[in-house]
Order: structure tokens, then sequence, then C-alpha cells
């Protein structure tokens, strides 16, 4: 549906979306989620046709956005970071004009408005001058814009931002009901948001893609690397004679603890084993009392802080 190879945007010296590879498939709500300034907004714009790239491609339904304008740009609707309204028109005036520029043929226009007017749950505000409208509403107008001509893809950069709490939960309980006849993109800086709307989320950070998964398998992957914090009474190399007998530690790292004669200790697991039984079996045997022992659970927010750190770590791609 949208294929993005290589992407690269650069701003004289500065590389704002660096080799970007991505694949997105029909029917589902995508979630691009990155921190401020990380690209999020330049690669839509890119995928939308607003900018060229400065290397790489974007084929949307397989034709290259930038060799075949038209024929990519009809099947994506697009609602940029600042809806394109017009505040002296009112909603039917405004969303004539937008059906006109999509050239939409005259006589199928007032259904083709009808529609997204009742998509966006707008059948009071059509007389409205689009100045008078809330906030929430505004998007709403925005977001009927970019619903106009049934495209197949929507593209919806920060759709709830400056909205109060009440008008992004309408806003996402209508980006929900879109993907039963379309395929979303949204991007957010909000992991809440992500999490509550999305199939499936891109992680971008410094222009560079660090992860991309369900939110649930995001977890559960870093779960995978993932850590048993234990406090253990006893002396470290009993300890450690223990734990030697029991299969999928990878590492075991020991700090002190301000318990008299014991010690707090980092487990560090292979695969996706629970080995907290065999942990305890074994730290019994070698007369080792646990006193604490508890496995790190990563929401999707220790994932993306975790990903998303300013310190350069290791390379996360693999994820
Ligand atoms: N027209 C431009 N000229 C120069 N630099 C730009 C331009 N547009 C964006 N940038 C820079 O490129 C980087 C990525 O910006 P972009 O707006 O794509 O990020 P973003 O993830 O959408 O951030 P935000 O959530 O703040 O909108 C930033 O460092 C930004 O300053």
């Amino acid at each position: 549906m949208i294929e993005v190879r290589n992407l690269v945007k650069k701003y004289g010296q500065q590389t704002a979306v660096d080799h970007l590879n991505f694949t997105v498939e029909q029917g589902k709500i995508y979630g691009f989620l990155g921190p401020n300034g990380a690209g999020k907004s330049t690669t839509m714009n890119m995928i939308t046709g607003y900018i060229a790239s400065t290397e790489g491609e974007v084929y949307i339904n397989g034709h290259n956005i930038l060799e075949e304008p038209e024929k990519a740009k009809k099947c994506i609707g697009y609602l940029p970071e600042i809806p394109p309204i017009y505040p002296e028109m009112t909603v039917w005036e405004y969303l004539s004009f937008a059906a006109e520029l999509k050239k939409i043929p005259k006589g199928e226009r007032e259904k083709a408005i009808c529609n997204v007017i009742s998509q966006t749950k707008m059948e009071d505000m059509n007389h409205r001058l689009i100045r008078n409208l809330s906030k929430g509403y505004k998007q709403r107008v925005g977001l009927a814009q970019a619903l106009l001509g049934y495209p197949e893809i929507i593209i919806l950069d920060e759709p709830t931002v400056g909205l109060d709490p009440k008008q992004i939960i309408e806003i996402r309980d209508l980006i929900k009901g879109l993907s039963k006849r379309h395929t979303v993109i949204l991007s957010s800086h909000i992991l809440s948001e992500v999490s509550a709307v999305c199939d499936y989320v891109l992680i971008i950070d410094h222009g560079k893609l660090v992860a991309s998964d369900t939110p649930d398998n995001l977890s559960k992957l870093m779960l995978g690397s993932n850590s048993l914090e234990l406090t253990v009474k006893g002396q470290e190399e009993d300890i450690r004679k223990a734990l030697d007998l029991v299969e999928h530690i990878e590492d075991a790292v020991f700090h002190n603890s301000p318990i008299e004669n014991a010690h707090e200790i980092t487990i560090k697991t292979t695969g996706q084993e629970d080995i907290r039984e065999n942990i305890f079996f074994a730290l019994a045997d070698g007369k080792c009392p646990i006193l604490k022992m508890q496995s790190t659970n990563m929401s999707l927010e220790d994932v993306f802080l975790k990903l998303t750190d300013d310190k350069e770590e290791e390379n996360v791609s693999s994820l």
C-alpha cells in the first residue's frame, strides 16, 4: 500500500530524515511516534508529496509520489499539523472548495460532502463560519477535508494537538472508526494516544526508524532482553554458585544492599522464558533466602524512552 524506501531529507547540513524504510499494509492504524524534531512531519510531507526527498522513494499503491503525483495523491487524504482551513468560509463552502480542488465531479460533490460531514459528525455545523468553531470542530473540518474523495489512505499529522481532553477522545474515536474503510497513519509524540488508537507503531528518533511493531510486541520484545531485580541473603560466592545452575541467565550484577548480609542483584535473562521458579529453587538449595524478586515490566512508555534516549545507545534497529 505504502512503501518507503531509503528515504532521506537533508536541510543544508542537517539530516532530518535518515534512510527510512517501512511498509504500510491495508486496513490498519499506524502510529508514527517520536519526540519533537524526530522527523515525523518531514516524513509525512514526503509521503504526501508536499516536499521532495533528498534521496529515496515513496510508492503509494505502486505509484511513485514524485513520478506519478496525481495518481499517488488520489489515494491519500492528508491532514497536516496546521489544517489548511479558511476561517471566513462556512463549513459547507470550505468543503465544496476542497471537493473542487480534489477534482470530484460536480454531480458527485454534494453527496461526497454530506458523507464526510456525517463521518465527522458535523451535521449541525454546515452553515457555521469556520472562524466561530471550537478547536475540536476546526480539526473535524480538516479531517472531513482529508476524507473527501474516499482516499484509501488517511495521513494525520498530530491530529489531537491543542485539543481539550473531551475533544481528544472524540477525535480519537473518529480516527478509530476510519480504519473500517481506510488505512490510517497518524503521527504523535503522545504515547497514550498511540497505545489507545494504533494497531502498529513506528518509532522514529533523529530521523531514523528505531523500532516497528504492535504496541504489545514492542513491550514483549523489550522484555525479552529483560531483567529481574532480586534481594538475596547470603555470601556473594554462594549466591553465584546457586545461580550458575540456572539456565537462561545472561548476566548477574551484584549491588550493595542496605540490608545486612544481603545483596541486590540485577539478572538479565535470555529469551522469553520465565525463570523465576528455577531461581527460587536454586537459591533455596543453596540456602540463600530470597527477600525480594521482581520482573521488570516495560510499558510502551519505557520502550519509547529507552529507544529515544538522547545518549547514542546501541543500534536497536534489529528490533
Ligand atoms: N524547512 C525546514 N528547514 C530547516 N530545517 C527543518 C525544516 N523543517 C524541519 N526542519 C528540521 O528537521 C527536523 C525534523 O523536523 P520535523 O518537523 O519533521 O520533526 P517532528 O518529528 O515532526 O517534530 P514536531 O513533533 O516538533 O513537529 C527538526 O530538527 C527541524 O528543525
